[in-house]
């Protein structure tokens, strides 16, 4: 932009499945990346100036494995060029966004697009945790059909409650799904919903839905407000033998209080994508055989990994061509 120089764009990370929407940008901009392994040398290559002129930044998930959290000494040492950051992700708590801000950085991520996919998997969840499915899915592979002992018996989802917590794209469609399996709807969400978006959804108190749910599904992103929001305390205002789903960030449950709840037989069982420290698991997790466990697969489809790419594209293209992003994070305005 400005005096004919070209507008740059920096890839942090891999495009996997969107690239000829990557290359298309180049009429537009010259592409830039990085050839940082780690987060030293990315803070190095800052200074180098090699990014100067770069307006906007596209990051995946994983390229946090290079730079580490895109935290406030990353943003700083941005060159002053930079003015948009389009994160290939729903949750973008790996972004400082206090910290864009402050520089003047606007953020978006990707909405809407992982909605299917992650209520799917918090559904299969739902359906192995209650039907207790990963114990018989082992003895099976340890050669012994059905073990010792019978499996323990499961639940129908038929009839029971389920609390939605975090009532956003993902809960929503949830909730459709989950009323198929002839499940009670009832939800907590910051702001209370009107009957267009709720759909059968009944609003409850936070501490209601703690003491009513036969099942609580996690929809929320991790922010402050949000970390450990499911902790000690609240495990004890739940049901004896609740199921916990956790498809959103492993941090919004304090994961030990979880594995006390757990060994207590608080928590009956749980069904979890998501962990406090990913890669790492609690190892009461690993080795608790009544706890169905996911390697954040969440968004992990064809269809949902390229949707995310072409949205995160979009928006750098948006960035370039119109000085603005269309998927603003609603720390910064969005929706
Ligand atoms: O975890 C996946 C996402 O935030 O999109």
């Amino acid at each position: 932009m400005g005096g004919g120089m070209r507008s740059k764009a920096l890839l942090l990370g891999r495009i996997g499945y969107a690239n000829d929407s990557w290359k298309s940008l180049s009429s537009i901009a010259d592409i830039v990346e990085t050839r940082a392994r780690d987060r030293a040398e990315f803070l190095e290559e800052c200074r180098t100036g090699r990014f100067d002129g770069v307006l906007v930044i596209y990051r995946t998930f994983e390229s946090v494995d290079i730079t580490g959290r895109f935290d406030e000494e990353v943003v700083l040492s941005l060159p002053t060029s930079v003015k948009f950051v389009c994160h290939n992700g729903a949750g973008y708590d790996q972004v400082d966004v206090q910290a864009c801000s402050k520089r003047g950085i606007k953020l978006s991520n990707t909405p809407n697009v992982v909605n299917d996919s992650t209520a799917d998997t918090a559904m299969f969840l739902i359906l192995g945790a209650l039907r207790r499915l990963n114990v018989p899915m082992a003895t099976l592979r340890n050669g012994d059909w059905r073990g010792h002992r019978q499996p323990p018996l499961g639940h129908d989802p038929e009839g029971k409650t389920l609390g939605i917590l975090g009532m956003g794209g993902i809960g929503r469609n949830l909730s459709k799904k989950a009323e198929a399996f002839g499940m009670r709807i009832i939800y907590h969400n910051r702001c209370r919903l009107g009957k267009e978006r709720a759909g059968t959804a009944e609003y409850v108190t936070f501490e209601d839905l703690l003491e009513q749910s036969d099942i609580v599904s996690v929809n929320l992103p991790l922010n402050a407000e949000t970390r450990h929001i499911i902790s000690t305390h609240e495990f004890g205002q739940m049901k004896d033998g609740v199921v916990i789903v956790n498809t959103a960030r492993g941090a919004v449950i304090d994961e030990d209080a979880l594995v006390k709840a757990l060994d207590n037989g608080k928590v009956a069982s749980a069904g979890l994508d998501v962990y406090e420290n990913e890669p790492n698991i609690h190892p009461g997790l690993t080795s608790n055989p009544h706890v169905l466990l996911l390697p954040h697969m969440g968004t992990w489809t064809v269809e949902t990994q390229a949707a995310m790419e072409e949205k995160t594209i979009s928006n750098v293209r948006s960035a370039l061509e119109t000085g603005a992003l269309k998927d603003v994070v609603a720390e910064q305005g969005g929706l």
